[in-house]
């Protein structure tokens, strides 16, 4: 099944055409990078699938995980971890577990409180992602990798089927960015969630990427189509 399938999606902000006729799918399971130059329309094309963007008149359709987007209405199972998802958060004064804890709010309804079960999954999420000693830290006094990786537990809380990433290790170091990519694939094989990150980190992320599609002229290719089990060598 395909998780993401784009057919024929022009989009334009006012009479500025960014997108023209792009197709292309994502079944599900696979590690799939964006790569593309600045101003090429990477982030848009990831809000026309959030559904933060319309889609207006005759302007092609994407579909996720079988459906089409106007009528999409399992949002649950799509997560999204932006660029410095936490730089509005600095001084709220929540804790790593009640800011993830707080993504499974839709499921437990707003006037309950969250119970054994609900505190396991948040447990369970921090422990995954490494963060597992830093549950009672308020968000804003971590490190920048550390926040991502929160937001990263935050974004598995509801066990979705599809992430999405637009540039999650922007400003990291080396040794969170490797951390991170290491968690993504963890992700992507252990639990088969399909992965779809937008990056300009090529080098790195050749080696846990299936397929690397390129955003460029208006247009989307293919440039390192699908690879198979066993040939990632050591990560
Ligand atoms: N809300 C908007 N209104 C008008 N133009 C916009 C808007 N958002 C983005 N653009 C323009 O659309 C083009 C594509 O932007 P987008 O952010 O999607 O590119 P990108 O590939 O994600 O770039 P980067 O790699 O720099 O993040 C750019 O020229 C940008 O200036």
């Amino acid at each position: 099944m395909d998780v993401i399938a784009v057919k024929g999606l022009d989009f334009s902000y006012g009479n500025t055409q960014i997108l023209k006729n792009i197709n292309f799918t994502v079944p599900e399971g696979r590690f799939a990078v964006l790569l593309g130059p600045n101003g090429a329309g990477k982030s848009t094309l990831i809000k026309l699938m959030l559904g933060e963007l319309p889609l207006s008149g005759q302007t092609g359709k994407i579909e996720l995980l079988g459906q089409e987007i106007r009528q999409f209405k399992d949002w649950k199972k799509i997560s999204y971890v932006s660029q410095n998802g936490m730089a509005s958060c600095q001084n709220f004064p929540a804790s790593v577990e009640e800011f993830v804890q707080a993504g499974l709010y839709t499921q437990i309804g707003k006037f309950r409180f969250a119970g054994k079960r609900e505190r396991e999954q948040v447990r369970r999420v921090l422990h995954q992602v490494g963060m597992g000693d830093f549950a009672k830290r308020l968000i804003g006094r971590l490190s920048g990798g550390q926040q991502q990786r929160v937001l990263l537990a935050r974004a598995l809380i509801n066990a979705p089927r599809l992430l999405l990433l637009d540039e999650p290790t922007s400003g990291m170091d080396e040794d969170s960015t490797t951390l991170f990519y290491r968690l993504l694939y963890q992700i992507n094989r252990e639990q088969g969630v399909t992965i779809w990150i937008v990056t300009h980190d090529r080098k790195r992320l050749m080696a846990y990427a299936d397929d690397i599609w390129l955003l460029e002229d208006e247009k989307m290719k293919l440039v390192q189509p699908g690879r198979e089990e066993g040939e990632h060598g050591n990560l």
